[in-house]
């Protein structure tokens, strides 16, 4: 067995307590082996000053629209997609998305991030990103059948499952999928409730955006005269294992049959908040019993992929929303960017403790923005950012240490972002 030591810092523990302690890692099979005092493996990773914490997951996002990062900004969300963002995606090749999903990648190993959620086009693109990234991924192809004829819709649904299918597993299982159709209004309703059910013999969980704006909701409210999550269920989404994101216009009802479905809803605070889409109801959803993650969603709405940010967002916008100081605390936002985003990726990561997947990232404290160190679950939330972070692991791997990245090359995937950035935006 080989072994990893992350030796002589303090690790952040499930419950959230802190405790000076190092972290030795099976770097063969990926998982934590003990967190204790005085371990020693065949490699240390240096964790002096510094707060050893489960890497953050990144629940949703389109990781190559890095890409289109500043192509087109403040604007709502319909004529933001329909105006620029579609009309550029048009032209997107498969290269195109390696190079934004590789940039993504350089971004969220820098800023902490060992696992994330990705809804997009070449997939086998984006799978070839997180394999050489070393990162993990809940992957899919996503589905947009306004437009389309009827064929055209259901090849288009026909790929997210066969992507589903192909990518399973992949990347020595770092890899898993989902059926992603795109949402409840830009998805035919005949396609939705099929392919849905294609999904479940296939044995891949579901992952949509819902209820993000009032122009999602009042549509499906108008036509069938239930919320859009109970219209969904009836199409047979909402498993437990299917996870939503936004969930910006939900109400109590609608929160209740997430509980009581299990299914997961990630929220986007930063996204919501630049396409005025609204304010989530976080508080109630935690409230009810939802699992609620965090996503940053993609880099053309954020504008970065730091979730990090995400936390800090989600806590002033949870207290914003209900009205209430003591709302979506700091705890609150570390559980969801941790143990809350690996539940709704279904994966065993999120928590650091023997067993689970050795995914951590080390922030250096070193920093006056993070003196004096009263608490440091409060500063995760509202004082710490991505540049903080000093080494990222995913699975037992290296992926950056001492801020240098080990799997890929930073400066050569960069430029070539910027090339494939430009040269779509000229085609476009
Ligand atoms: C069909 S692949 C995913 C699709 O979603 C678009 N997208 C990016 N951000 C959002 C958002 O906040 N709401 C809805 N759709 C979004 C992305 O540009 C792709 O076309
Ligand atoms: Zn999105």
């Amino acid at each position: 067995m080989s072994t990893l030591c992350v030796s002589g810092g303090r690790v952040l523990l499930p419950d959230h307590d802190v405790v000076r302690a190092d972290v030795l890692v099976d770097r063969d099979e990926g998982t934590i082996l003990a967190v204790d005092e005085d371990l020693d493996g065949d490699e240390t990773l240096d964790a002096d000053g510094c707060l050893v914490l489960p890497g953050l997951v990144n629940a949703h996002t389109h990781a190559a629209m890095t890409l289109l990062r500043g192509i087109a900004d403040d604007k709502p969300l319909d004529a933001w997609l329909q105006e620029d963002i579609w009309p550029v995606e048009a032209a997107l090749t498969s290269e195109d998305v390696r190079a934004g999903t590789e940039l993504a990648a350089v971004e969220m190993i820098r800023s902490g991030t060992t696992a994330f959620a990705d809804m997009y086009f070449e997939v086998d693109a984006v799978v070839d990103a997180v394999e050489r990234a070393g990162l993990r991924a809940r992957v899919g192809h996503g589905v947009v059948t306004v437009g389309k004829d009827d064929d055209a819709a259901r090849e288009d649904a026909s790929e997210s499952i066969r992507a589903a299918e192909r990518f399973d597993g992949a990347a020595d299982g770092r890899v898993s999928t989902a059926f992603m159709p795109h949402s409840l209004t830009t998805v035919d309703p005949d396609v939705l409730r099929e392919y849905t059910a294609e999904a479940r013999e296939a044995g891949v969980p579901v992952h949509f955006h819902a209820n993000e704006t009032t122009d999602e909701v009042d549509p499906i409210l108008d036509e069938h005269d239930e919320r859009p999550l109970a219209w969904a269920r009836e199409q047979g989404l909402l498993e437990p294992e299917d996870f939503l994101a936004h969930g910006v216009h939900t109400d109590a009802s609608e929160h209740d049959l997430l509980a009581e479905t299990g299914a997961g809803v990630v929220h986007c605070p930063a996204s919501n908040m630049k396409l005025a889409s609204g304010m989530a109801p976080v508080q109630d959803m935690r409230e009810a019993g939802v699992t609620v993650a965090l996503g940053t969603d993609g880099a053309a709405s954020n504008n970065d992929l730091d979730v990090f940010d995400e936390m800090r967002d989600a806590a002033m916008l949870g207290k914003l929303a209900a009205d209430d100081a003591s709302a979506v605390p700091a705890d609150a936002v570390v559980e969801m960017a941790t143990q809350g985003g690996a539940d709704v990726l279904s994966i065993d990561s999120g928590r650091i403790e023997a067993g689970a997947n050795a995914d951590l990232a080390v922030l250096d404290l070193d920093a006056a923005h993070l003196t004096p160190q009263h608490d440091l679950v409060s500063h995760l939330a509202y004082a710490a950012t991505g540049s903080d972070v000093r080494h990222t692991v995913c699975d037992g791997q290296v992926l950056m240490r001492d801020r240098e990245l080990t799997t890929l090359d930073a400066a050569s995937v960069r430029e070539r972002a910027s090339e494939h950035a430009q040269a779509l935006v000229d085609r476009a």
